[in-house]
C-alpha cells in the first residue's frame, strides 16, 4: 500500500498527489504508530479516535458509525493537507530566498575561487560529512624524512558554514556556461559581509603561505594552485650562477617594481619580459623560483604545448594571472619554433604545436603564434606583469617573440664554469679544505676530453656520495654516465 501510495502520487497532480502518497504511508504505519504511543505514553489512540465516531457525533452521523471508512478519509485528508502545506512552504521559502538573500557568484577563473574553497574547507574540515581523500607527502621537520599524509578534503557543494553569526551556503555549479561558485546568505541590505569574508580569506591565505612561493599551473584556461598552498621559498644562494647574473636580475626587477610612475608618465606598458636560455639542468627554473621567493611573488607556470589551449584562453589567462605573480612560459621553443619551419599557409598562423599533420585534429593545439604575441602584448594584461620565458634552443625562437618590449633582457645560463664547480663543491662539503676544492675542480676541468657538465649533473654526483664524500674522487666517472 505504501508503494502504491508513492506510485500513485506521481500521477496525481498538485498537492493531492503527495497527500495521497502520505496517506498510503500513514495507513500502513498507523497500527505501528498506535502501538508505539500505547507503550511509550500508555495512551490508546484507537479508543481516543473511536469517541469521535460515536452515534451522536458529527463524524458518527456522517459515516454512520463506520470507524474504518471514517479513519481512511481522515488519514487521506491529513495527508493532502500536509502535502499542501509543504508545497506552500516551498513557495514561501523560494520567495524569501529571492527577496531576502544575497549572493555572490565567483567564476572559476577568478583567483579567489580556490582561496574561498580552501578557506571554507579548513573551517569545516573536522565535521564534514562527505570528503575526498587526498594522499600527499610531508617532510618531518625533525627527521627530515618524507611521510605520506592523508587529507580528507571536504566536499563543498551545497555546503553550509557560519561566518560572523550568519549562515552561508556554497553551491558549486555551472551558470551562464561558466563553472562558478555561488555563495549566499539570508538577509538584505549591504553586501559588505561578503567583502569582510573575502578580507578574511585573504588573511588566511597570507598566513598559510607565509615564507612560501605559491605555484599556479595554467590548465584548461584557468590558474590552479591546488589545496596544498605554497612551497617553501628557494633561497637565492642555493642557485649557483656565474658572477653578476643574480645581481643583474635583482637590480633590474627591483628597479622595475619601483618605476610604476615612470612607465605611466612615458606611456609605456608597465611590464617586463626576460628570457633565460641555455642547456638543460643549468638552473634556469630554479633561479626564477628563487627570484620569485626573493621578491615575494608567486609563479604562474604555463606549458604552451598543452592541448586545448586557444588564443582566447591564453589571452584570458594573461589577464587573470593572480596578483603578485610572475608568469613563466617554460621551454617556449617546444610550442613555437621558428615560424619559417612551420606549415602555415595563406598567412594563417595556426601552428600544430607538438603535433604533426598526421596526428589528427584532436591532437592539434589551437594556439597560434600571433595569439601568443597578442597575449604577451595584451592591453588588458595585469599592470606590473613580469614574464619569464625559458628555452634550451634560443636559435629556434622567432625574432618577433624575443624582440624588445616582449623580452627586455636575455641571459644565457650555461654549463658549469670552474668557479661554479668550486662553489657547489664547497656547498655540499662545508668542511672541505681549499686543497680539496681545487683538486675537485682540476679533476673535472683537466680531463683530456673535458665534456661539459651541468650543475644538475654535479648535484646528482653530490647526492650519490653524500654519505661517503671522500669517495667522490674515485666516483667522478659516474658524472658522465
Ligand atoms: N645553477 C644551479 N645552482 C644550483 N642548483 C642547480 C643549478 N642548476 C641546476 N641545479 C639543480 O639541478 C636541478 C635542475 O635544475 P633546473 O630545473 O633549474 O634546470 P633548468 O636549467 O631549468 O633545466 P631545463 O632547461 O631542462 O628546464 C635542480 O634540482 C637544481 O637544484
Amino acid at each position: 500500500m505504501l508503494l502504491a501510495g508513492a506510485g500513485l502520487s506521481q500521477f496525481i497532480p498538485g498537492d493531492f498527489g503527495g497527500g495521497i502518497g502520505l496517506a498510503g504511508f500513514l495507513a500502513v504505519a498507523f497500527p505501528y504508530i498506535q502501538k508505539f504511543i500505547l507503550h511509550a505514553f500508555d495512551f490508546n489512540l484507537t479508543e481516543y479516535c473511536t469517541q469521535f465516531f460515536a452515534d451522536n457525533t458529527f463524524l458518527g452521523k456522517l459515516f454512520e458509525g463506520n470507524f474504518a471508512v471514517g479513519t481512511g478519509v481522515g488519514v487521506v485528508s491529513i495527508g493532502a493537507a500536509f502535502g499542501f502545506i509543504q508545497r506552500m512552504w516551498t513557495h514561501f521559502w523560494q520567495w524569501y530566498i529571492r527577496y531576502f538573500s544575497m549572493t555572490v557568484k565567483i567564476p572559476i577563473s577568478d583567483e579567489s575561487y580556490q582561496d574561498v574553497l580552501n578557506w571554507v574547507r579548513e573551517r569545516q574540515v573536522k565535521n564534514a560529512k562527505h570528503s575526498t581523500l587526498e594522499t600527499g607527502t610531508k617532510q618531518c621537520p625533525i627527521s627530515g624524512k618524507y611521510e605520506s599524509v592523508h587529507e580528507l578534503i571536504p566536499e563543498v557543494s551545497n555546503f553550509k558554514f557560519w561566518f560572523r553569526g550568519r549562515q552561508f551556503e556554497i553551491d558549486q555549479r555551472v551558470a551562464d556556461s561558466t563553472d562558478c561558485m555561488l555563495v549566499s546568505t539570508t538577509g538584505h541590505g549591504s553586501n559588505a559581509i561578503f567583502k569582510d569574508m573575502l578580507v578574511e580569506v585573504k588573511k588566511y591565505k597570507e598566513v598559510k603561505n607565509e615564507g612560501k612561493t605559491v605555484i599556479y599551473n595554467g590548465n584548461s584556461g584557468y590558474w590552479h594552485c591546488g589545496n596544498g598552498g605554497g612551497k617553501r621559498k628557494r633561497p637565492l644562494e642555493s642557485v649557483i650562477l656565474e658572477d653578476g647574473v643574480a645581481e643583474f636580475f635583482l637590480e633590474d626587477i627591483q628597479d622595475f617594481k619601483d618605476s610604476a610612475k615612470w612607465y605611466t608618465e612615458f606611456g609605456i606598458p608597465y611590464r617586463r619580459g626576460y628570457l633565460l636560455h641555455g642547456p638543460p639542468g643549468t638552473g634556469k627554473t630554479s633561479f626564477i623560483s628563487a627570484l620569485a621567493g626573493h621578491f615575494d611573488l608567486n609563479v604562474c607556470i604555463l606549458n604552451l604545448g598543452q592541448k586545448n589551449l586557444t588564443d582566447e584562453s591564453l589571452n584570458q589567462m594573461f589577464i587573470d594571472a593572480p596578483e603578485n605573480s610572475m608568469i613563466l612560459l617554460e621551454d617556449v621553443d617546444a610550442a613555437f619554433g621558428n615560424r619559417a619551419d612551420d606549415k602555415s599557409k595563406d598567412g594563417v598562423e595556426k601552428l600544430l604545436a607538438g603535433a604533426s599533420a598526421d596526428d589528427g585534429p584532436e591532437a592539434r593545439n589551437t594556439l597560434s603564434f600571433s595569439g601568443l604575441l597578442n597575449a604577451i602584448d595584451g592591453v588588458a594584461s595585469a599592470e606590473g606583469r613580469i614574464l619569464f620565458m625559458t628555452t634550451n634552443y634560443v636559435e629556434k625562437l622567432d625574432s618577433a617573440l624575443i624582440r624588445p618590449g616582449r623580452v627586455d633582457a636575455k641571459q644565457y645560463i650555461g654549463n658549469a664554469t670552474e668557479s661554479q664547480v668550486e662553489r657547489m663543491f664547497r656547498r655540499f662539503n662545508a668542511a672541505c679544505s681549499d686543497k680539496d676544492a681545487e683538486r675537485f675542480v682540476r679533476a673535472i676541468f683537466d680531463r683530456p676530453e673535458r665534456p661539459d657538465v651541468s650543475l644538475a649533473q654535479l648535484q646528482g654526483l653530490f647526492l650519490r656520495f653524500k654519505r661517503k664524500p671522500a669517495d667522490i674522487f674515485s666516483g667522478l666517472s659516474t658524472l658522465y654516465e
